[in-house]
């Protein structure tokens, strides 16, 4: 059974922050509707922070890791040791997430949520029932006692953040083998076969990919999960990473935190958070529309627009780190524009 709290409801958006903020956008001395979709998102930030001025200064990073039993099927281009070795990566400075987030003044958190890495490691969260998953295609990757764990392991991590009063958060993810437990979630959740949304992770080839896709939709077929609860899916085919960022998700929507998604596994745990706690989806505010092939659908699934497509498929919280400039944007736009009052410019097309 999961935790009682994850699926009580999230806030209420702000309507009548969101009504100013639609006014003050009409005030703002361009014509109406030139700054596109950053308009909207100011609008919804307003709402969701329930505040006149929206924000996306304070953005802690957090990126959970877990490895997947699943790869022993031979489904990811990159052997799994490489979860660990890029864990200690992230907490040396090293990797793209890092970069990232010394580049927007982020802090940076790393969670072993699962992987095969025994005892602490230097800069690292251990918050772990169990050293990575166990191989879907045989058995079920997680007990629900498991399952129960990755989820208040997110809460925890947001519980940390909330120290700092975050605007936003972003959560990020590192685990060879998870673009395929991500297809066989969202395969699923979605009830398709794995064919039209697994992808090519790190780098399989086209006879890699459909080996891929065999794999997930046999699992589907031994656990009997197709159009099952997500949580009897995350049991049979889920990720310990995947799970801790379904959970900090519900606890930042309940916090009233938005949250900036990344690219295709936090989608798809994004997906699962939805399905589990559906008062958490306005709080999911779209980043970038990852290579990866079922991002897509995933993105439809969830009923947001990502906001960039640059091919990217890192993960680590990266799309949603290159995205946040365009949040800050929008919200500095909303709160520092003059009023054509203000500035004295006519506010009436001919
Ligand atoms: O975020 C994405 O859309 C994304 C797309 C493809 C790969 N990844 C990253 O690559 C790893 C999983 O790939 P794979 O091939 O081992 O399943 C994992 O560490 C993810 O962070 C991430
Ligand atoms: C090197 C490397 C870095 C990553 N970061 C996220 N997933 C990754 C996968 C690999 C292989």
């Amino acid at each position: 059974m999961l935790p009682e709290w994850v699926t009580q409801n999230c806030p209420e958006i702000s309507a009548v922050h969101r009504e100013a903020a639609i006014v003050r956008q009409a005030q703002l001395t361009k014509p109406a509707g030139a700054l596109g979709r950053l308009e909207q998102l100011a609008i919804e930030l307003a709402g969701l922070q329930a505040t006149e001025q929206p924000r996306a200064s304070r953005v802690p990073i957090i990126v959970f890791a877990g490895d997947h039993g699943i790869v022993a099927q031979g489904v990811s281009a990159y052997p799994q040791a490489v979860t660990i070795a890029m864990m200690a990566n992230f907490a040396s400075g090293g990797a793209a997430i890092s970069v990232l987030a010394r580049e927007l003044g982020s802090s940076l958190e790393v969670v072993d949520a699962g992987t095969l890495a025994l005892g602490e490691m230097a800069g690292i969260v251990t918050d772990k029932p169990r050293s990575g998953t166990r191989d879907f295609s045989v058995e079920a990757a997680l007990t629900p006692a498991e399952l129960a764990f990755a989820f208040e392991a997110g809460q925890r991590a947001v519980a940390r953040a909330k120290a700092s009063q975050p605007d936003l958060l972003i959560f990020g993810e590192m685990g060879i083998g998870n673009t395929t437990t991500s297809a066989a979630i969202a395969a699923s959740l979605l009830g398709i076969s794995a064919e039209e949304i697994a992808g090519s992770g790190t780098g399989v080839d086209a006879a890699g990919r459909a080996h891929k896709a065999r794999v997930i939709d046999a699992a589907i077929a031994r656990h009997g999960v197709a159009g099952a609860s997500a949580e009897k899916i995350l049991c049979a085919v889920g990720g310990l990473e995947i799970a801790a960022i379904s959970g900090a998700i519900i606890a930042a929507a309940q916090a009233r935190i938005p949250v900036l998604v990344d690219g295709f596994i936090v989608s798809v745990a994004a997906l699962a958070a939805v399905r589990l706690n559906p008062s958490c989806q306005p709080f999911l505010l779209p980043s970038h529309q990852s290579a990866e092939q079922g991002h897509r659908l995933v993105l439809r699934a969830l009923d947001v627009q990502p906001l960039i497509s640059l091919d990217l498929r890192l993960g680590e919280g990266s799309g949603a780190a290159i995205a946040l400039p365009l949040v800050r944007s929008a919200c500095a736009l909303h709160n520092g524009m003059a009023t054509f009052a203000q500035a004295n410019v006519p506010d009436r097309p001919n």
